[in-house]
Formats: C-alpha cells, structure tokens, sequence
C-alpha cells in the first residue's frame, strides 16, 4: 500500500498510452511538488491480442464487453499495485464494475476522426470502391452510410502500427485514426506523416457529418472506489469543461445500451451556459440502414438531462 506521500499511476505501454500518464503525471507533479509519482506500465488482454478483430477478443478472453484495454490496470487498481489508472476514456465501458470509480478527467484534445490516405485530398479524393481499414463499427459504419461504394476492412495495432500498414499495404486506400491520438503521438493530424514505408496523408471528418464516440479525445483517471487520497490526487487536476461534456455523451451511450454492437455517435459543444448534443445512432447487423438522428440542448449545469432529451428525441 502507498505510504502518504506517493501515488502510483498505471497505465498501458502503448505509445499513445505513455504519453497519456507522462500529461497525468506532470499534472499530479505541479499540483503537488512534495508527492512521490511513480508509474506502472500492465500490459492489457487488447495489447496481447492483436491476432484477432477488436470485436473478437472481449468473446475469445471472455472479458466483459469493451473492458478488453482496461481489465488488467483495474485488477492492478483491486491489488493496491497502482492507485490510478489512466485510460483512453473511449474504451471505458459506461457501467464500471461495482469497486471502481472515474473521478477525473484531463482536457481533451480534438474529438474528430481522421481519414488517413496514401494520396491527399481526404475523402472526395478517394477512388470508388477504395478499400479502407478500421477496427470501429461506427467508424465502419459511418463511412459506408457516407460512401457506400467503399470497401471497409478490420485492422489491429496500436496508431504507429496502423499508419505503417498503410503506407505498406498496396491494397489499401485509407484508415480511419482518432484525431486525438495522431496529435498526441506528435503527428501532424491533418497534412503529411511519415512512416517507415513512406508518408501518407490525414484529413479531418467534420464532426457534423461523421459523429465521433462518446469521450473520444479524452484521458479518464479511475481509482478505487473510497480511496479517497488517491481520488484527491486525481480530482485536483480534473479539467472541468471535458468532465461536463463526457458526462453527457457517456449517458447517451449508457441509456442506449451502446457497446460495439450499437454502432453509436455522438458529439457535444459548450456555448454560453448551454450544452449542446448530436448523436447518431445505426441499426445493428451488416446492413447499412438509416441512422436514427437528433439534437438537443440544455443547461451546462445539468449534463444527465441532455443526454436524456437526446435519446428521448432520437427518431
Ligand atoms: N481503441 C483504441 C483507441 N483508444 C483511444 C484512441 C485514440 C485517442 C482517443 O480517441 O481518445 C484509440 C486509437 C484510435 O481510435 O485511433
């Protein structure tokens, strides 16, 4: 257990998961210039197997739902060998199991996606038919329903991976990548990244037409439920703009029971005192029906009834 004066942050080892903690902990650091931060890096069931589909490996691991990047760091967490746990907040399940709690966010980065090309000029710019990859239902989903003619594949690997297997693969005509991620790895999100086997090209979705997931582009800090030193540490440096519209857009995927078989998409604006929300939501199976769709907005201060009002006007 930690004495008083140290906190342990687990994380992921991924590239993306790294620079995560690195932002949690140099926050935790000036925040509190006198604590010991010590980080641990768990491999995750999702990091072990890449040898399936994202949607295989929760059924072949038998790990609950979209669990499958964060069960090890909450066995960790149980285990008292970390005291918070970093994620991606995007592959956070909405309904935590009973003894853990998010308590925290960090500022978000841009939510959009990313169409990743060998040849610039982003989606108009793809031939018809051009296969592209995601290992996302909604990502699959969302781009087929925009561009039917497209051929959509699977694809696994963490961001640095992903962009390699394009620049490679002749085959292949796009990706679809998290802006979030590409600007935290230091790529430049939108114009030229290199790659070892060559440069390829980003263009952001615009976030009216193709609805990111629900807390994408954002840090979620988990802790113990009832540690209340370590959920201290974590509230001190929650960004409280990001935690607001989260909130939000983790109730509309909650109250639609939305895992990665609802392929679900939602975004979220603040203006003023008002919270502002869009969500999309597409039929289940392989056919690519008609989305349901809806706005909605309401009082900043009252995230849950929102969200509430914008799965209540879905239709
Ligand atoms: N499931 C993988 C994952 N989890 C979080 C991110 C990117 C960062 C984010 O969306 O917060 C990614 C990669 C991607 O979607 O491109």
């Amino acid at each position: 257990m930690s004495t008083s004066n140290r906190i342990v942050v687990g994380t992921r080892g991924s590239a993306l998961a790294l620079v995560q903690a690195e932002m949690t902990e140099q926050l935790l650091r000036q925040k509190f210039p006198e604590a010991e931060i010590v980080r641990n890096v768990i491999t995750t069931t999702g990091d072990r197997r890449t040898d399936v589909s994202l949607a295989d490996v929760a059924k072949v691991e038998g790990v609950f739902d979209k669990g499958v990047f964060i069960k090890e760091l909450e066995v960790a967490l149980e285990n008292g060998e970390i005291d918070i746990a970093v994620h991606s907040l995007k592959d956070v399940p909405t309904v935590l199991e009973a003894p853990f709690e998010i308590v925290s966010v960090l500022e978000r980065a841009p939510v959009a996606d990313v169409l990743v090309t060998k040849v610039k000029g982003g989606l108009d710019a793809l031939p018809q038919g051009a296969k592209v990859a995601s290992s996302s239902c909604r990502r699959q989903k969302m781009l087929k329903w925009l561009r039917p003619d497209l051929e959509m594949v699977d694809i696994r690997g963490n961001v640095p991976t992903r962009l390699r297997k394009l620049a490679e693969d002749a085959e292949l005509d796009g990706i679809l990548l998290a802006e979030a991620g590409l600007v935290r790895l230091g790529y430049d999100a939108t114009g030229e990244m290199g790659t070892e086997a060559g440069n390829v090209y980003g263009a952001a979705l615009e976030a009216d037409s193709f609805l990111p997931a629900a807390g994408q582009g954002a840090v979620a800090l988990e802790v113990r439920k009832g540690d209340t030193r370590s959920a201290a540490f974590a509230r001190a440096i929650n960004h409280e703009a990001t935690m607001t519209r989260i909130t939000a857009e983790r109730e509309f995927l909650r109250l639609l029971n939305g895992g990665c078989h609802t392929p679900v998409g939602v975004a979220s604006q603040i203006f003023g005192d008002k919270l502002l929300m869009e969500g999309i939501v597409f039929p289940e199976g392989e056919a690519i029906g008609d989305p349901l769709q809806a706005e909605s907005s309401g009082c900043l201060n009252e995230p849950l009834k929102v969200a509430e009002s914008l799965f209540k006007s879905l239709s």
